[in-house]
Parts: structure tokens; sequence; C-alpha cells
């Protein structure tokens, strides 16, 4: 288990990381999904020691990373943004010199070099030199690195970044298989990634969490009510009196955009209630014809890009400005940091 403590980290005059709490429980995935720059390579570098916090802590299984950093670091395997592998030596070289700096017991090196190989496939290059590995390869070996040392906890700094479609795939699978055994956390600027193997999500941006959860959770407590995107055939006054006559609404909104002859309406529930039923017999009733009706919920792909690029739309429950209500407890994501955006 991992706890981080209010943890920041200033560089010169930027705030990277302003302070983050949040708790890792053993054996589950966590992704750590964030914009770039938004601070997560950063966060990573201070809870596995590689970086000093400006303040704020970081516990693992109790033991200070800043006052242990033994204790604490063995129990983590790390996969850097840019793991420092060594392309000259041979994959085995490299992994039983990664052991001996990990103080692997020398009697224990080879056995555990031997697991570490099996459990990522690499059986058939490790001779090779790791310069003569393709990319998907490397990040394998960089993944059989933070193994050494069986440690509980591994955390992956953007584990699929720059490789191919079914080098992803092949990561993905692996990250998967470790689930089993070990504590995961990865980093991820792209939902989907994080969608396929992690059981629960944290939503960083400019340095701050801005929500957290199991994605179908954060799905059902920020997507907001069940808004129903409406087009009847006819005249927008008429449709809109329609509409905003049905018990149950709370509010009707006039889309632009419908084809001539047809007006569009975002209809609002009142809490709890599901409209599209009554939506149909209504126009059914007043021979209206319906002619689209479907959920405007939000996607958790439109939630993250609401939580973390439209920050000024996102208020201190977590609603964001004219769209569907949520009942979600997210912090303001406000500008917290003190430089210039970076492009997601
Ligand atoms: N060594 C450094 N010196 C100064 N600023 C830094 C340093 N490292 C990171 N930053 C800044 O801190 C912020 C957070 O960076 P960080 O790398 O942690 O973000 P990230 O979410 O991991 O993004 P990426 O995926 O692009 O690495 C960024 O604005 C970045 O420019």
């Amino acid at each position: 288990m991992i706890e981080v403590r209010e943890l920041v980290k200033r560089y010169g005059g930027r705030l990277a990381v302003d302070g983050l709490s949040f708790t890792v429980e053993s054996g589950q995935v966590y992704g750590f999904l964030g914009p770039n720059g938004a601070g997560k390579s950063t966060t990573m570098n201070m809870m596995t020691g590689y970086l000093g916090p400006t303040a704020g802590e970081v516990l693992v299984d109790g033991h200070s990373v800043a006052d242990e950093p033994e204790e604490a670091k063995r129990r983590i395997g790390y996969l850097p943004e840019q793991p420092p592998l060594y392309t000259e030596m041979t994959v085995d070289e490299y992994l039983e010199f990664a052991a001996a700096l990990k103080k692997v017991p020398r009697a224990d090196r080879a056995r555990q070099v031997d697991r570490a190989v099996e459990r990522t496939r690499l059986g058939e290059v490790r001779r090779r030199l790791i310069r003569n590995l393709s990319k998907g390869y490397r990040q394998r070996v960089g993944i059989a690195q933070a193994l050494l040392g069986d440690p509980e906890i591994i955390i992956l700094d953007e584990p699929t970044v720059g490789l191919d479609p079914k080098q992803i795939i092949e990561i993905r699978a692996l990250i998967r298989a470790l689930a089993a055994e070990h504590t995961v956390i990865l980093s991820s600027h792209i939902l989907a990634e994080v969608q396929a193997v992690c059981g629960q999500i944290l939503i960083i941006h400019r340095g701050r969490m801005v929500a957290s959860g199991a994605p179908a959770e954060l799905e059902r407590r920020l997507a907001g009510s069940q808004a129903l995107d409406v087009v009847v055939k006819g005249e927008e006054a008429a449709g809109r009196a329609l509409l905003s006559a049905l018990p149950g609404v709370r509010s009707v909104e006039s889309v632009p955009g419908a084809e001539p002859g047809t007006a569009g309406f975002r209809v609002e529930p009142r809490a709890g209630e599901d409209l599209r039923e009554a939506v149909f017999r209504a126009c059914a009733a007043a021979e209206r014809p319906l002619l689209g009706l479907r959920s405007g919920g939000l996607t958790l792909e439109e939630i993250f890009l609401k939580l973390t690029d439209d920050e000024e739309a996102v208020t201190e429950n977590g609603t964001s400005g004219g769209g569907p209500g949520g009942d979600g407890e997210i912090p303001a994501a406000e500008d917290a940091a003190d430089g210039e955006e970076e492009e997601a």
C-alpha cells in the first residue's frame, strides 16, 4: 500500500505537483491519467524516491520514502519514462547488472533474472544486444528490470508510449498478467489505455487530482443525469411546448443544426427520471413524429476532456456550466500551475 500525502513539487517558479494526496491499495491496477505536463512523471519520480518532494510525503507499507529509502524502494519496481538501458549489453547482462544494483543476493540473481525473462517473454532475445532490439522488446526489458527483487508494487511511466499497435496490445497483456501478482500503477495520457487495463483511475490535471475511482463509478458519478437528445418533426416552438409539458422535465434547450422541418432539443430530466418512454408517448399522442431519441449523458472520454481541457467550465461540485449535472465530489480544477499550458 502506498500513501501519498500532500505532495508538492516546485521547479523554480513552476508548481508541477500541487498538494496531491491519494492511497494505492494492494492488489489493484491504478491508472494515473492526465494530459502531457499534468505532473504524472514528477509524481511517480517522487513516489519511487528518484526525486525529492518540495513538501509532503510518500509512505510505502508505512515506510517513508524520504526517511527509510531502502525499505520503501525495495517494495517498488519502477519503469521510468526513459528507462536507463545500457544498449551495449545483452538482455541477460543488463538484467544481471540491474539485479546487482538492486542488491538481489548473488545466489538468487540467476533465478530472478530467469523468472523476469520468462514473465516478460524475453527468452528468445536474452543473448542479444539491447541496441538491436525493437522498441517493444526494449520496453519489456525495462519491465523485466522493474520485476527484479520481486517488489510488491510495479510503477510504469507511460509504458506504451512510442510503441506500434501490436506492441501496445502485447504490453497491455503483459501488464494484465503482472496484475495477478503485483499492485500496478501506470501513467498514461490516453483514457482508452487506462480503461483497458486499470480497475482504478486517478485523473490528474495541473498537478492536482480532479477525479478518482473505478471507471464505471466515475462514469456514473460524473456523467450527469440522463439528459436526452431529442429530434422531432415540425416547428421548434411546438416541439418545445410538447416536451416542456412532460412531468419530470427540468429543462428543454434547443440544439441548433437540425435539418429543415425538424427541431432538436436537449431535455434535462429531474433527478432520477427516465424520460424516454414519456417522450415517445407524448410525440405519438400529438402525432408529431419522433425522429431521434438518444441518451446524452457524458461518456468517460467526454468527462476526461472536460476535466482536463476545459477547466473553466468545471465548478466546485464537478458539474459543468450548461452541461448535465453530476453529484461527484471533485475539487475545482482551478488554475494552480503558473506556467504555460502544454498540448494534450
Ligand atoms: N526538471 C524539470 N524542470 C523544470 N520543469 C519541469 C521539470 N520536469 C517537469 N517539469 C514541468 O513540470 C510539469 C509536470 O511535468 P511532468 O513530466 O511531471 O508531467 P507528465 O504529466 O508526466 O507529462 P509527460 O507525459 O509529458 O511527461 C510540466 O509543466 C513540466 O514542464
